[in-house]
Formats: C-alpha cells, structure tokens, sequence
C-alpha cells in the first residue's frame, strides 16, 4: 500500500512540474509581445483567449475535470501572460 508520504512526494514532484511549466508558459509572453509589436497587434487578444479557454475545457471534459475550475486556471495564465506582456512593454499592469 502506498503511504501518504509517498503520495505527498509525488503531489510534490507534480507541483513542481506545474511550476516549471507555468514558468516557461510566462516566459513566451517576451517572443509574443515582438511578434505583436512586429504585427502592430494588441496585446489582449480577446479572440484568442477564447481558443485557449475552450481548447481547455474540452480537454478537462475529456478527462471529466470540473470545467468551471479548469477555466478559471486558465483565466490566471492568460492574466499572467497579458501582465507580464505588458511590463515588458513598460506600460505595467493597464488592463
Ligand atoms: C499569448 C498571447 O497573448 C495574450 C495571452 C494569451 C494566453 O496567455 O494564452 C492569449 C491571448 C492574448 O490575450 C497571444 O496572443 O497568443
């Protein structure tokens, strides 16, 4: 049977994953703002928010998730993403 130090260590190693993979997902917003500057783009881009939050929620139907939770995950990342566009475009946190 496994212990709940076991289960907690690998909660452990998926937090961590979590963390590395939200890292390099903010970390895209540097090559997304160029290409937005490039293309003369806003940086929110309501259309494509949309296409992030739907492809989510059918991948968390898929693996039956509560949808709900899983957009609202998602709403974060794409806030996080927009902020971190917009502080290195030096206009800070404008909505
Ligand atoms: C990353 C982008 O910039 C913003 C952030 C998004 C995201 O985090 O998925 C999606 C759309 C934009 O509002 C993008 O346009 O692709």
């Amino acid at each position: 049977m496994t212990t709940i130090q076991e289960v907690r260590a690998e909660i452990e190693e998926i937090d961590r994953e979590m963390i590395e993979l939200i890292h390099r997902r903010v970390g895209l917003a540097e090559k997304v703002l160029e290409s937005k500057q490039k293309e003369g783009m806003q940086i929110n881009d309501t259309g494509q928010n949309h296409v992030v939050l739907d492809r989510a929620v059918d991948s968390a139907t898929e693996r039956n998730l509560d949808t709900s939770s899983v957009k609202e995950i998602f709403e974060i990342l794409i806030r996080m993403n927009i902020e971190r566009q917009h502080e290195l475009s030096g206009e800070g946190n404008l909505p």
